[in-house]
């Protein structure tokens, strides 16, 4: 009873602040409107008193007044949703966050899957040398191999006054270079591809309102690291073709580890965001669709025992990503054409010593450098922390695993699964590595291995996604039980604000 006089009233609030909003009302007169929905929902009863319950009736009075994104979209213009919102005391963000399409959600994950693969062929234009064929940086106009015998003659010649052919590949021929240039090609190409699929539909979704404010700004962070990869890209190549740039880091022709892992973590968080946002959208709209499965859902998310886990799960997916970032700093230094033994590392468990803190990686003449050039710089050090830090992860991986099964009653179904699938992935990951050292890096071995570093950030993230708790907005939406009531009482209260109301549930 007393909820059917709750809905039926914040129906007529609503209505009343719409009107208000369209005939821009003074200001005193909204923020009268705002102080009397901020009593009704109080006295109600329906709401606690906390604060966290005050901005989850704000949020249903503006969901059922129709600001929300998509009733901004039905019923008023958004400076109208903006001064509303202001003036009841709901922030935009509050307003608008719940609703983003699923389309969105399967174009992010889509589009990271994209991102995946040319992680894996960026690894392979290394892995056969590929990366310094082509070397120029032209985004529009590169986008087209030279055609015809005259044109790639001249690119050719270009090549041919790079360091890589004078010091390394002198021998090769035209068609040599041929295949070298389209594996190079193909990268940057597929890079391009990537920032035409992200970029062009990015601005459709947010001018349509397809994606909620926060998509929103999460999309133009993720526009800014696309941009930003591009450059990245070509800073590492300039890294390898620069003859000055060879001689400071007193290296053959390759390009800058640094460059290289930095390149490789730019990509990676491309992926993570790209993947996290998608799977935050689609366990949105989830919740939303069914208030009732949401709510029991929360319930076991506030298991007490499911707090360390939550932060367990972010260290663990930091974790993960470190350690492939030490991968990177092994790829780029080929720091695994050295020491193909496991576990021993040559004879010994360590190489001595004087070779892992060898004092020709310092560069400056008090030698204060020492530490930090040979963990960075000297290949066999850099292997070493590459192989601690992948045995830190497995029995990291392992320890979540066993705290997991201990406590599998207070942990979310899908989770559960997700962390047998965890343990999997860092068990196939380790072997991998192990087989890549010991065949002295083939390439089909040390490119699966990579990939596999992808899966594995792909499980731990989506494991911290699962064991995550909800946004405020989604979170104290349900919690007041306003979905599932709203849901229940729209079937025959044949009010038209209710049924708007309920549609934006679904
Ligand atoms: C959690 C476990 C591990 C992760 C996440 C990981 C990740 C990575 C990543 C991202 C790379 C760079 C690939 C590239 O850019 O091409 C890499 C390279 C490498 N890793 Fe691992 N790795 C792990 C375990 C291991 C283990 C246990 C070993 C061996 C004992 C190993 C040996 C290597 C070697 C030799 C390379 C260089 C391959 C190349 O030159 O392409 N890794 N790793």
């Amino acid at each position: 009873m007393l909820m059917k006089s709750l809905f039926r009233d914040t129906g007529a609030l609503g209505a009343s602040v719409r009107m208000l909003a369209r005939s821009k009302a003074p200001v005193s007169q909204r923020a009268g409107l705002a102080s009397l929905s901020r009593r009704f929902a109080l006295g109600s009863g329906v709401v606690s008193q906390s604060l966290r319950a005050k901005s989850a009736s704000f949020s249903r009075f503006s969901r059922l007044s129709g600001f929300s994104g998509l009733g901004s979209r039905k019923f008023g213009s958004s400076s109208a949703l903006r001064n509303a919102a202001a003036a009841a005391k709901v922030t935009p963000e509050m307003a608008n966050s719940v609703k983003t399409s699923n389309v969105v959600a399967y174009w992010l994950i889509g589009t990271s899957g994209l991102v995946f693969g040319i992680v894996v062929l960026g690894g392979l234009t290394r892995l056969t040398e590929s990366g310094l064929s082509i070397t120029e940086w032209k985004p529009v106009t590169g986008s087209l191999p030279p055609i015809g015998q005259a044109e790639w003659e001249e690119e050719f010649a270009k090549y041919r006054d790079s360091p890589e052919f004078m010091q390394l590949n002198s021998h090769i021929t035209l068609d040599e270079f041929k295949f070298i240039f389209f594996m190079e090609w193909a990268h940057r190409l597929w890079g391009r591809a990537i920032g035409a699929i992200f970029i062009a539909p990015a601005i459709y979704f947010a001018v349509t309102k397809r994606s909620s404010p926060h998509v929103n700004k999460r999309l133009l962070g993720l526009t800014s690291l696309l941009g930003l990869q591009g450059f990245l890209g070509w800073w590492m190549v300039k890294s390898g073709l620069d003859q000055e740039q060879l001689d400071a880091r007193q290296s053959k022709p390759t390009v800058s580890q640094y460059r290289l892992t930095t390149h490789l973590g730019a990509a990676f968080f491309l992926y993570m965001g790209m993947l996290w946002t998608g799977l935050d959208i689609l366990k949105e709209n989830k919740w939303m669709r069914n208030p009732a499965e949401a709510g029991k859902l929360l319930k076991a998310l506030d298991n007490p025992v499911l707090g360390p886990m939550r932060k367990i799960a972010v260290g663990l997916l930091a974790f993960c990503f470190v350690t492939a970032m030490s991968g990177g700093m092994v790829a780029g230094l080929d720091a695994g054409m050295i020491y193909n033994t496991w576990p021993k590392m040559g004879a010994s468990w360590f190489p001595n010593g004087r070779e892992l803190m060898d004092p020709h990686f310092a560069r400056r003449e008090d030698k204060s450098d020492l530490w930090w050039r040979n963990l960075l710089e000297n290949p066999t050090t850099v292997q070493l922390v590459h192989r601690t830090f992948a045995t830190a992860a497995f029995f990291g991986v392992l320890a979540v695993h066993m705290y997991a099964l201990k406590h599998k009653a207070a942990m979310p179904r899908n989770a559960q699964k997700t962390v047998h699938a965890l343990m999997g992935v860092v068990t196939l990951q380790v072997a991998l590595g192990i087989f890549t050292i010991l065949y002295v890096v083939p390439t089909p071995l040390a490119s699966t291995h990579q990939a596999g570093s992808l899966a594995l950030v792909t499980a731990a993230l989506v494991f911290a996604n699962q064991v995550r708790k909800p946004r405020a907005s989604v979170r104290t939406m349900i919690n007041s039980g306003f979905a599932q009531n709203l849901v229940n009482k729209t079937a025959n209260s044949g009010s038209k604000i209710m049924s708007e109301a309920s549609k934006l549930t679904r």
